[in-house]
């Protein structure tokens, strides 16, 4: 069983990569890339690699949006502008909410049933965005939309890995990151860490690496200094987050990753999440076991220690907003 991928801002800084992995991955038979420029030199490029994927570049005319989606099982959109120094997440807002909106009007027209993996910042704005447009079309179904978070996971593995002195670790620590995607809205639990921090690791570091892994994409804009932010650890973590849907689409049990999605009131667990924030909140970023249908079961935060509690209580409030700035561009509020 073999699936087509659709790529949306497919001949971007991650887009390019993550076309490439997805290219690379056996499980895709089919793999559309759209863009508003040079899809068809990435696809022609991409074409000569001598793995399976059949690869199409399409642009805006003649329906290119619709053509790319046809048929679709999994869609990912990392369509939309990057952030560069003294740029916030929310200042993205101004363009990528208007882009990812038309976006999700073609998926919703022309893919409805497709897994939908965004991308484009601010996901925690972005992910309402989809959800309310295929609400609108009538088209809505919890399980399928998924804010990519990995991102964030791939991180924090990789820096326990270099406080453990071993990086060839960082792949096998399972560390769950929830909350959100930005700044404060990232929440690691290094307790619930398959690979500990080391006995009598200092509070004080303990503070210093969850701050890295909550401002991880300040790291990276800098470092760019005005040529963008994280692009190809964000293609590896896009392609590793399409590997894990992929593989539960086809049947695969077990499958658990964190991703943003909507805490659905439904038997899904989306409640139980509700219920350990201690908050009205309709998203978050949680554990999700994956499954044929997309989202099998949204899972517990597992235990809390006190400080990973006061982490979520300090998300909370700035996950509210954004999620109801993302509501309000496409269903403003009646009061
Ligand atoms: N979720 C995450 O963890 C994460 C990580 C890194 C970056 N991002 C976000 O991903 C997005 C893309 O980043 P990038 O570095 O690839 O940017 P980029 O500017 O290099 O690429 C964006 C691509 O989107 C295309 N695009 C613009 N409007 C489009 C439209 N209407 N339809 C289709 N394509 C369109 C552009 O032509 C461009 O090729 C940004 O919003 C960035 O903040 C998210
Ligand atoms: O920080 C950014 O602007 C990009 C991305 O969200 C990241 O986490 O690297």
């Amino acid at each position: 069983m073999s699936f087509k991928a659709v790529v949306l801002g497919a001949a971007g800084g991650i887009g390019q990569p993550l076309s490439l992995l997805l290219k690379a991955n056996p499980l895709v038979k089919e793999l559309a890339l759209y863009d508003i420029v040079n899809t068809p030199g990435v696809a022609a490029d991409l074409s000569h690699i001598s793995t399976p994927a059949k690869v199409v570049g399409y642009l805006p005319p003649d329906d290119g949006l619709k053509k790319a989606l046809a048929g679709a099982d999994i869609v990912v959109i990392p369509a939309g502008v990057p952030r560069k120094p003294g740029v916030t997440y929310d200042d993205l807002f101004k363009i990528n909410a208007g882009i990812v909106r038309d976006l999700a009007t073609g998926i919703a027209t022309a893919a409805p049933k497709a897994a939908v993996l965004v991308i484009s910042n601010p996901v925690n704005s972005t992910v309402p965005i989809v959800v309310e447009v295929f609400k609108k079309h009538g088209v809505f179904d919890p399980k399928k939309i998924f804010g990519v978070t990995t991102l964030d996971v791939v991180r924090a593995q990789t820096f326990i890995a270099e406080v453990l002195g071993d990086l060839s670790l960082s792949s096998s620590i399972n560390v769950p990151v929830v909350g959100g995607h930005s700044g404060v809205t990232i929440v690691p639990l290094f307790s619930q860490s398959s690979h500990p921090l080391p006995s009598g690791y200092a509070t004080s570091d303990l503070e210093a690496l969850t701050k890295r892994v909550q401002f991880g994409g300040d790291e990276v804009v800098k470092a760019k200094d005005g040529a963008g932010s994280a692009t190809l650890s964000m293609a590896y973590a896009g392609a590793e987050f399409a590997e894990k849907v992929l593989r539960a689409l086809k049947g695969e049990k077990g499958i658990v990753a964190p991703t943003f999605v909507h805490l659905t009131s439904d038997k899904s667990g989306g409640e139980t999440v509700k219920k350990e924030i201690g908050k009205e909140i309709d998203y978050f970023s949680a554990p999700v076991e994956l499954g044929p249908q997309g989202v099998a079961k949204i899972l517990s935060l597992g235990k809390l220690t006190d400080s990973e509690k006061a982490l979520i209580d300090a998300a909370v409030p700035e996950l509210v907003i954004n999620i109801e700035k993302g509501v309000s561009f496409i269903a403003p509020s009646k009061l």
